[in-house]
C-alpha cells in the first residue's frame, strides 16, 4: 500500500489527503520500465487478481488469465492491480478515517471513474512508469481502460476495454439505484453509520448482490446451471424462512435451487464487501459519460490518440450489450484511432470475461502479443 500524503483533488472540488493506494503486482518491471499492463477491477473486485484472496482464501478473479505463460504472461510483463479509490481492500474509502476522526461513511465525497484514474497514475508516477504498456479491463474495469485514455492518452500504448460501455445506460443505473435502495432499507443501515452501532446492513448488501448478480448471467446460464431444480430448505421446519405455512406444508419449505444460489451470492458478498463502498463505487459507474464534456460526442475524447485498441463484447451480455461495445469502436474508428473489435459468442452473459471462455483468452493473447510486437518489446525478460 502506498501512503501519499499530498491527496488528491477530486473531481467534485473536495482535497481527499492524505490518499491511500492498495495494489498488487505480479512479474516484474524491465530496466526499461516499458512492459507494465495495468489491470482494472469491476464493481465488487479488487487488487487481488492472480493471488490467494485474504477474505475469501479462492484463488485471484483473473489469476486463470494473469500468470507465467498466461495470456497475459508475467514471465514478460510487470503486471500491476490497483483497488480503486473507494473501495474497501486498502485504497482510501468510505471505512478509512475522515476529518471528523470516524470512517468517513455516506460522508465519503462523491468520486468519479477519472478520479479513480487519477489516484492510479499517481501510484504509476511513484514507479516511475511514464507508459503503460497496456491497460486492460472488463465492466467497470473498462470504464477506467478508456478513461485512461481519454485523460493520459500519450500514457497508454494499447488498450483493452471488455464487457463495457462508453456511459452508464438508463438501465444500469436504474439497476444500481435498487440495489442501493435495498441497503437503506435495512434496518442496520442507521443512516450509513452502521459501524457506530457494531452493525452491518448485511440484509440490505446481500439483496442488492443478488439483485445485481441475476443482472452478470444470463437466461441460459441460469437455465443450465439450475433449471427449476428444487431442495428442501432443513431450516424451514425451525420457521426461520420468511412466509407462513399452509395447513402442514411451508409455503417455504422448499426452495428452488436458484433462490439457494442466489442467497449464497448474497451472503458471500456481505463477508468481503462494504455498503457505503458499494454506494459510492456504484455513484461513481452512474456519473460515467465520456461525451459528457464534448457535447455527446463520444470520439472527441480520442481525437489525435495513438493508442491501438481491442474492443470486446460478449454475445449474451445483456447488461454492458455489444451495441454498446459496437458504438465505442465507430467511435474510435471516427476519431481516426487504431481500433479492432471482438464480439465473442458465449451464453453466459456478462460476467463471461471472468470465467473460462478460450475465445477471450485467445483475444487478449493476440492483442497483447500483437501490440508487444509493434511496441519492439523483447520477448521475454
Ligand atoms: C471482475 C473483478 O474485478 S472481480 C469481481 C468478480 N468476483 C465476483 O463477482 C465474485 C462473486 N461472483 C461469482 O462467483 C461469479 O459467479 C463468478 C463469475 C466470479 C464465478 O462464476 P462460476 O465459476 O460460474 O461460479 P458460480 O456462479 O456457479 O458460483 C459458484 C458458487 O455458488 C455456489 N453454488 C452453486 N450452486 C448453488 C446452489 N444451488 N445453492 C447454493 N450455492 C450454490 C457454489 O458452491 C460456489 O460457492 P463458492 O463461490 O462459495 O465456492
Ligand atoms: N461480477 C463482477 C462484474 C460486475 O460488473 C463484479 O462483481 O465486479
Amino acid at each position: 500500500m502506498l501512503r501519499l500524503e499530498q491527496g488528491l483533488l477530486l473531481e467534485c472540488g473536495q482535497h481527499l489527503a492524505p490518499l491511500d493506494i492498495a495494489y498488487r503486482t505480479y512479474g516484474t518491471l524491465s530496466a526499461a520500465r516499458d512492459n507494465a499492463i495495468l489491470v482494472c477491477h469491476a464493481l465488487t473486485g479488487d487488487q487481488y487478481l492472480g493471488d490467494t484472496h485474504p477474505l475469501t482464501g479462492k484463488p485471484g478473479w483473473w489469476s486463470r488469465m494473469v500468470g507465467p505463460g498466461l495470456p497475459i504472461d508475467t514471465d514478460r510483463f510487470h503486471v500491476i492491480c490497483i483497488n480503486v479509490l473507494g473501495g474497501c481492500m486498502g485504497s482510501t474509502g468510505p471505512r478509512s478515517i475522515g476529518p471528523r476522526g470516524e470512517p468517513w461513511g455516506t460522508e465519503f465525497p462523491p468520486i468519479t471513474i477519472r478520479d479513480m484514474v487519477r489516484a492510479q497514475a499517481l501510484l504509476l508516477d511513484h514507479f516511475g512508469i511514464e507508459r503503460l504498456f497496456a491497460a486492460i479491463g472488463g465492466s467497470m474495469g473498462g470504464m477506467q481502460v478508456l478513461e485512461w485514455v481519454a485523460t493520459y492518452p500519450e500514457r497508454v500504448f494499447a488498450a483493452m476495454p471488455i464487457a463495457t460501455a462508453p456511459f452508464h445506460s438508463a438501465q444500469n443505473i436504474a439497476f444500481n439505484e435498487v440495489s442501493r435502495q435495498a441497503i437503506f432499507a435495512d434496518p442496520e443501515w442507521h443512516a450509513g453509520r452502521y459501524w457506530a452501532h457494531d452493525a452491518v446492513p448485511a440484509r440490505g448488501l446481500a439483496v442488492a448482490r443478488m439483485m445485481a448478480h441475476i443482472t452478470y448471467l444470463s437466461e441460459e446460464a441460469l437455465t443450465r446451471k439450475f433449471g427449476r431444480r428444487v431442495r428442501r430448505d432443513p431450516k424451514a421446519s425451525a420457521g426461520s424462512t420468511p412466509g407462513g405455512t399452509i395447513g402442514t406444508a411451508s409455503l417455504f419449505g422448499e426452495m428452488f435451487e436458484v433462490e439457494s444460489y442466489l442467497r449464497h451470492q448474497g451472503s458471500s458478498f456481505v463477508r468481503r464487501f462494504d455498503a457505503n463502498s458499494y454506494l459510492t463505487i456504484t455513484r461513481a459507474m452512474d456519473y460515467f459519460d465520456l461525451s459528457a464534456e464534448h457535447e455527446g460526442d463520444l470520439s472527441a475524447p480520442f481525437r489525435g490518440v495513438a493508442t491501438r485498441f481491442c474492443v470486446v463484447s460478449f454475445s449474451s451480455d445483456w447488461l454492458f450489450p455489444t451495441s454498446q461495445s459496437r458504438l465505442m469502436a465507430r467511435a474510435l474508428n471516427r476519431a481516426g484511432v487504431n481500433v479492432s473489435f471482438v464480439e465473442i459468442e458465449s451464453d453466459r452473459g456478462h460476467d463471461a470475461f471472468l470465467l473460462d471462455e478460450p475465445d477471450l483468452d485467445r483475444t487478449v493473447r493476440g492483442f497483447i502479443n500483437g501490440a508487444a510486437e509493434h511496441a519492439g518489446l523483447k520477448a521475454a525478460h
